[in-house]
């Protein structure tokens, strides 16, 4: 079975949040259950593209409005990461640094798609699957069901996992001549509001789409920025496939980021060595436990309340723990956790900006993960804490009520909330300063985590049989 995932992130080459993560891992777990996986993102001017080799496998021009774009496609050589990865390279659209937020990233994602479609039209066997991944990709359900020139496509299954359904892609109907000719009929499946949404083309127009875990399918129906009646009247086509984590990149027993790895058997001192390091690197007392944040700061995370709850939690618990957030994102929360650090030196730091290396320091050496989502899809930094014996603090949400189960509960492991406000944060970070004082407990709760399979082998399975059952 030939399958390819279309993608506008793919770790190691180009990550921003957990998409990255997830396409640079399911495709390696899928091949090694016997699928044939390609992997097809933008061609990103970054580290990965400069220190490969690649070559070029297909060099034609497509058209985009009134403009023709000579564009290639580069395969990296090796397959070192498991899967044959290939990046579509447009001069002057897609051979920039950044993966996200240019003035014309409309142009870019509609560019790569319409690359992407004239590549696949010349393919000697059709593959057996196309898989597409977030907004960025969502116009390609909706041109290989309804675009003329793509009608010899039109059988190939299309599938759209949704990692993030705040994130639509709209824009105006201006730009509709970017777009190759469609049946007339078909535009009311590209409009959603008076405007050209390719989140909800792709749901109307795949053969299949799925969520990133089940209760984020659920809860897409109640809450999904303006598309709750087209995921009610969609809902068949749907299912929930929670991710998974890769374990070769993701493992405290041979993560070459840690102070010393460590496994189940040795986790105290593994977690202790490790928080040794982090605290001597950020000026905090070893014996207090160790709240972290990691992830975007925007709404979403619930990064707005971090400020006001941090600040509660160090004049409240009065220094009984420490606290460190890595993140970046909007530049109000930014400033606002960067002024913290003048009053609270001691109980307190932060880095704002993003730092792959730091995150694993952190999982380690942490000792509990605050998670405070207004909305999660899934989460993978509860999963990558509890592969670290890291207790999780989760407002129980999408994947993280799908995966976290609270300590009251008689196999639980996690410290879960339902309210999202600042009392909650605090009184969750209260309880887990009082947990952290019964050592038994804690070392009970983090072999419990250290157990869960969380791994990609199962997910990566139920996808293969999605793929099966539209043959
Ligand atoms: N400043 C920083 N420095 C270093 N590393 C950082 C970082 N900020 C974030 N990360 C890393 O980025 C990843 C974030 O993953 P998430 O799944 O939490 O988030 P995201 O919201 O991007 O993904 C969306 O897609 C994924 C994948 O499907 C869903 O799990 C999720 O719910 C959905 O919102 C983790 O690997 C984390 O360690």
């Amino acid at each position: 079975m030939v399958v390819i995932h279309l993608s506008a992130e793919c770790y190691p080459l180009a990550k921003v949040g957990g998409l990255g993560d997830v396409v640079g891992a399911l495709p390696k777990y899928q091949q090694e259950l016997g699928v044939t996986a390609i992997v097809v993102t933008p061609y990103y001017d970054r580290k990965f593209a400069r220190d490969n080799e690649f070559e070029v496998v297909y060099e034609s021009e497509v058209r985009m409005g009134d403009k023709n774009l000579p564009f290639q496609v580069l395969k990296e050589t090796t397959d070192k990461l498991g899967f044959h990865l290939h990046m579509i390279r447009i001069p002057g659209l897609l051979d920039r640094s950044e993966i996200y937020s240019y003035p014309d990233e409309t142009e870019q994602f509609i560019a790569f798609q319409l690359a992407f479609l004239e590549w696949l039209l010349k393919f000697k066997d059709n593959p057996d699957i196309v898989h597409c991944h977030d907004h960025h990709t969502a116009l390609v359900p909706y041109l290989m069901s309804h675009g003329f020139k793509y009608r010899f496509l039109s059988t190939i299954p299309a599938i759209l996992t949704i990692h993030n359904g705040q994130y639509q892609g709209w824009f105006g109907w201006d730009k509709f001549h970017y777009l190759p000719e469609t049946d007339p009929w078909t535009r009311g499946v590209l409009d959603w509001g008076g405007a050209i949404n390719p989140l909800a083309a792709a749901v109307k127009s795949c053969w299949k789409y799925t969520t990133v875990s089940p209760s984020y399918l659920e809860e897409l129906k109640e809450s999904s920025k303006g598309l709750e009646t087209l995921f009610v009247q969609e809902e068949k086509k749907g299912s929930g496939i929670l991710n998974g984590i890769d374990t070769d990149v993701w493992n405290p027993v041979t993560d070459p980021l840690l102070t010393l790895n460590y496994s189940l058997d040795n986790v105290t001192k593994g977690k202790q060595e490790n928080k040794r390091a982090l605290c001597k690197e950020f000026g905090f007392t070893l014996s207090k436990p160790l709240i972290a944040f990691i992830g975007r700061l925007v709404d979403e995370k619930g990064a707005d309340l971090l400020p006001a709850a941090i600040e509660q939690i160090l004049s409240v618990a009065k220094s009984k723990a420490s606290i460190l957030v890595l993140g970046s994102g909007n530049p109000a929360i930014e400033d606002q956790l960067a002024q913290l650090k003048e009053t609270y030196k001691k109980d307190y730091n932060v880095y704002i900006g993003y730092d792959e290396a730091l995150s694993h320091r952190i999982y380690a050496g942490a000792d509990f993960l605050l998670m405070p989502s207004r909305v999660e899809p899934c989460g993978l930094n509860q999963l990558y804490a509890m592969k670290y014996g890291t207790i999780p603090i989760v407002r129980s949400t999408g994947g993280l009520k799908d995966s976290v189960i609270d300590a009251a509960e008689p196999e639980g492991y996690g410290i879960c909330f339902p309210e999202l406000d600042v009392d909650s944060i605090v009184a969750s970070v209260t309880r887990a300063v009082d947990l952290y004082a019964n050592t038994s407990n804690v070392r009970l709760l983090r072999k419990r985590m250290m157990l869960l399979d969380f791994s990609w082998n199962r997910s990566a399975n139920q996808y293969i049989d999605l793929y099966n059952s539209l043959k």
